[in-house]
């Protein structure tokens, strides 16, 4: 497979001096579902800002299917960030009706179909969901996009144990395999059965980038055991 995502040697300090990022380097092929984990504070949100066009590197340069990230792969990326992108105004069917107009690839039948598999109804207000159910319909509409990357933020933080389950399986269910889905995480045990490969970021550096097969098959671990042995303070 191509390379989907390439992260070259990204630098990132923000404004009043803190460096969020440093020296990134990353090669993120297509078909596959990444987990991006670590710890509160170690640079997740803040690389896929990066690659979802969302801010700038401080230096180094970032491409999604060999384009540097710009309106072109804008396009082609959809990116579910850790805060909810409706208005709490809007109803269920208004923020499809959003994305509709917003995205071209937004394909409406498929968000219904989420919607249904999430227990969401189009009437219900935004206003009235709770934070999990809220979370579910950010990314179903996140997810709805014809896209060939997508980039997910904590996108179980907020939902119970069982809803996770759920979440996951539509994560699954709704996948083109085709293209290649991140996911930002700390929430390591819960969601690491749908991983196929997993970045560790710490204090904005990676410090591993492996297959979960070749985890499990050379060190003898789960990924949620690998997360806590590299991150023990
Ligand atoms: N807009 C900003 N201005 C200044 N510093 C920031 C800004 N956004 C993030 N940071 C800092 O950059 C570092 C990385 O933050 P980032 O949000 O990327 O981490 P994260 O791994 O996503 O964390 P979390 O799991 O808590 O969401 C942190 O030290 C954070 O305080």
């Amino acid at each position: 497979m191509e390379n989907l995502l390439q992260v070259r040697s990204v630098n990132k300090t923000y404004a009043g001096g803190r460096r969020a990022l440093h020296d990134i380097n990353l090669n993120i092929h297509g078909g596959k579902i990444i987990g991006l984990l670590g710890t509160n504070g170690s640079g997740k949100s803040t690389l896929m800002k990066i690659a979802a066009g969302l801010i700038q590197p401080s230096t180094g340069g970032v491409e999604v299917n060999g384009k540097p990230v710009g309106l072109e792969t804008k396009a082609i990326v959809s990116f579910m960030p850790d805060r909810p992108v409706t208005e709490p105004w809007m109803k269920v069917s208004d923020a499809v009706a959003y994305f509709k107009d917003f995205y071209e690839d937004f394909n409406v039948e498929k968000a219904r179909n989420m919607l249904e598999f999430m227990n969401l109804k189009a009437n219900d207000r935004i206003s009235s969901l709770s934070k999990g159910m809220n979370e579910r319909l950010q990314l179903t509409l996140a997810l709805s996009r014809e896209a060939q990357l997508y980039m997910l933020d904590e996108p179980i933080g907020g939902v119970d144990p069982v809803a996770r389950g759920k979440i996951l399986d539509a994560i699954v269910e709704f996948y083109n395999e085709d293209s290649s889905i991140i996911i930002s995480t700390h929430l390591v045990r819960d969601i690491e059965r749908i991983f196929d490969e997993v970045i560790f970021i710490r204090n904005g550096e990676v410090v591993m980038h492996d297959e979960v097969e070749n985890i499990r098959l050379k060190h003898g671990k789960s990924v949620d055991e690998m997360f806590k042995e590299v991150y023990a303070e």
